[in-house]
């Protein structure tokens, strides 16, 4: 595949971007704060002044963008994406939005004759650096076949799921679970606490049974000390599950869980814990200033 574009470079984007550099892709960088993009440099990688830059360069170019208002921006905004995109071009939004966001995005690329990908990915900051992503690839066919080469080296599986639309939902549904599963968790590391038993127990003994995951291991031990170093910044999470509940409200589908959850997040943010890991959330349960 010729030279990769990539547009964002936060924890994720700097990852990805480092893992394509490190297996001898040759890559373009460009991030709205630029001088983030200097340690790339120092890895190999050229900078592109604009996003519509760095796709008339490119003939592939990957974005890892915050939220929906982020990803339209640098598509739609001045300098943006669709200045350079057409024929020849091709696109792969890989930031978690909804599917309306992701089909307004494949509507104009796809109308200059561009072709467009979604393709969210679940894992972290770890599974990213270690190209250990699930990748939930949604759009053109022909695009995703052609971008397997990079999506081998950015993750352990990639899923084919249909029409755009499709992957951004899926990414919102698993995430809609692992949201109520950390406030879950929360709870119970508290409720041992206050209830006198040893939490380390809890982990221990969560890790042996039929609920053990790679997200209680992980974040267990950091919770109980209240260390939250950013690997998924909770306001993401709470964008996603606030968008998980929208998809929840155009099907109909009662999430009374979800909807819990989703206000924990909203709480932690309103504690000015919005930068810090999604596992932040157990202070509103932990500090006793939770809504409960
Ligand atoms: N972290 C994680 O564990 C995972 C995150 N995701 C998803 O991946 C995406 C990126 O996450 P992550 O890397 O953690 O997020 P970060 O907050 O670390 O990075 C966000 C990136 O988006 C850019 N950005 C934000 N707003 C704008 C804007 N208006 N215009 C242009 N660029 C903008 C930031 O630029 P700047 O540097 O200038 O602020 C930065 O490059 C999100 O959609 C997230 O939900 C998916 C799986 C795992
Ligand atoms: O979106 C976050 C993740 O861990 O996946």
């Amino acid at each position: 595949m010729e030279e990769i574009g990539f547009l964002g470079l936060g924890i994720m984007g700097k990852a990805m971007s480092m893992n394509l550099l490190s297996h001898g892709f040759k890559v373009t960088v460009w991030n709205r704060t630029l001088s983030r993009c200097d340690e790339l440099v120092e890895h190999g990688a050229t900078i592109g002044e604009t996003p519509a830059a760095v796709i008339k360069k490119c003939k592939y170019t990957i974005a890892m963008l915050s939220d929906p208002a982020a990803a339209l921006s640098v598509v739609f905004d001045k300098d943006g994406v669709l200045e350079q995109i057409g024929t020849g071009k091709n696109y792969i939004d890989m930031s978690t939005v909804d599917a309306e966001t992701s089909s307004k995005i494949s509507e104009a690329i796809t109308s200059k004759g561009g072709c467009f990908l979604e393709a969210p990915v679940s894992g972290s900051k770890k599974p990213a650096e270690d190209g250990q992503l699930v990748i939930l690839a949604a759009g053109e066919r022909a695009l995703y076949d052609a971008a397997l080469p990079v999506f081998d080296v950015l993750g352990k599986k990639s899923f084919f799921l249909g029409q755009v639309g499709n992957g951004a939902k899926m990414k919102l549904v698993v995430n809609m679970t692992m949201g109520s599963m950390m406030n879950a968790f929360s709870e119970g590391i508290v409720l041992a606490d206050k209830s006198g038993l040893n939490p380390q127990t809890l982990l221990d003994v969560l890790d042996l049974g039929a609920i053990a995951n790679p997200m209680f291991k992980m974040k267990g031990p950091s919770m109980i000390q209240g260390s939250y170093p950013p690997a998924f910044p909770l306001k993401h999470q709470q964008k996603d599950m606030r968008l998980a509940l929208a998809l929840g409200d155009e099907n109909s589908v009662a999430m009374p869980v979800a909807a819990a959850s989703n206000e924990a997040f909203k709480k932690a943010r309103s504690m000015g814990l919005g930068d810090l890991d999604f596992s932040a959330v157990h202070e509103t349960v932990a500090s006793g200033k939770g809504s409960s």
